[in-house]
């Protein structure tokens, strides 16, 4: 087991290089929000966005857009229930599931567009009608980001095996090609490629809605802009809880939208730390 740290997103967050631009960020779609659950979208994009994603565009359901639009105006917002065909193979990252409540359709749909080009993050709603449909997983470099109830439909697992690291490992290896398992709780865990690696940051101040969908927004800005997938999604998984740390020192619970805001400035903290590329 091996303990994560902040030399983990010292590794993976660069200074920028001068020649770049929006392309050379990443490019992600977020399939998120239903009639009653826009707020994932907007905490997956806010999130995307402030960490630092080329260009971010979310299909959600159309009641979504205006309030999308005036949250975020940095992201492009398309109806979910139109062809998404061209969007997913113009974008490098997908995120789907968060707050997609029972639109099946839509997820089958979108699985069945994706490459082994795509990183793919599967959260919340995605998860929980994979299982109930028994569903295969999609093309692409998978990462699940289930908490123990969702592992616990998806993996197969009861939540009180899950203390047992061999249980999960057991559940992973069944899934061909192995995903990587961002498995959450109070005691959030990474499982990849044989290395179990454990959060040691963040607390109870986390215990609020929305703060996986801020999860799932962070790990896709930094599988979409860092080269190293496997260290963007620890260095994302260690960003997100040790925000919420530094917040909880002056504050009694922290918002996910208060860890996005804060993206931006923790990231620069951490790049100055490394020299220019
Ligand atoms: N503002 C919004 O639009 C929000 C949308 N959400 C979306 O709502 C959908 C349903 O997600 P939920 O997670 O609420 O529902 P689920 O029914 O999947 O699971 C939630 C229940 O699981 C249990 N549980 C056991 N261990 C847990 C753990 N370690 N962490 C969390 N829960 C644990 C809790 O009793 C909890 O009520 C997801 O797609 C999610 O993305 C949520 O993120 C909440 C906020
Ligand atoms: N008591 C806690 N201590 C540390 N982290 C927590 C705690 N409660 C929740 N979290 C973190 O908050 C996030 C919750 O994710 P999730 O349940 O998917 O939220 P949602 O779906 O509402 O956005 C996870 O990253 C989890 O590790
Ligand atoms: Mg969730």
């Amino acid at each position: 087991m091996i303990k994560l740290t902040e030399k983990i997103v010292q590794e993976v967050i660069q200074v920028r290089p001068r020649q770049s631009h929006k392309g050379t960020f990443g490019k992600i779609l977020i399939v998120a929000g239903n009639q009653d659950l826009g707020g994932a979208a907007i905490m997956n994009a806010q999130a995307a966005v402030f960490g630092g994603a080329g260009l971010v565009t979310v299909a959600t359901d159309p009641v979504n857009k205006t309030a999308l639009h005036a949250r975020l105006p940095e992201a492009m917002v398309v109806d979910y229930h139109q062809d998404l065909s061209n969007l997913i193979a113009g974008v490098d990252v997908v995120l789907i599931g968060s707050g997609l409540g029972n639109e099946l359709t839509i997820l089958k749909q979108v699985q069945k567009e994706l490459t082994d080009k795509h990183k793919v993050i599967l959260d919340g709603s995605a998860l929980t009608m994979m299982a109930q449909e028994n569903l295969p997983l999609p093309q692409g470099q998978i990462i699940l980001t289930p908490h123990q109830m969702e592992w616990q439909r998806f993996g197969q697992v009861a939540i009180a095996d899950q203390a047992k690291e061999d249980n999960n490992w057991e559940a992973l290896v069944a899934m061909n090609p192995e995903p990587i398992l961002v498995l959450k709780s109070d005691q959030t865990q990474v499982y990849l490629e044989n290395e179990l690696y454990q959060l040691t940051v963040g607390g109870p101040y986390q215990a609020t809605g929305g703060m996986g969908d801020t999860l799932a927004g962070i790990i896709a800005a930094f599988v979409a802009q860092f080269q190293d997938t496997k260290k963007a999604v620890l260095a994302a998984v260690y960003s997100h809880s040790a925000i919420a740390e530094r917040l909880a020192e002056t504050a009694y619970v922290t918002l996910p939208t208060e860890i996005a805001q804060a993206l931006p400035a923790f990231m620069k903290e951490m790049a100055d730390q490394n020299p220019p590329l």
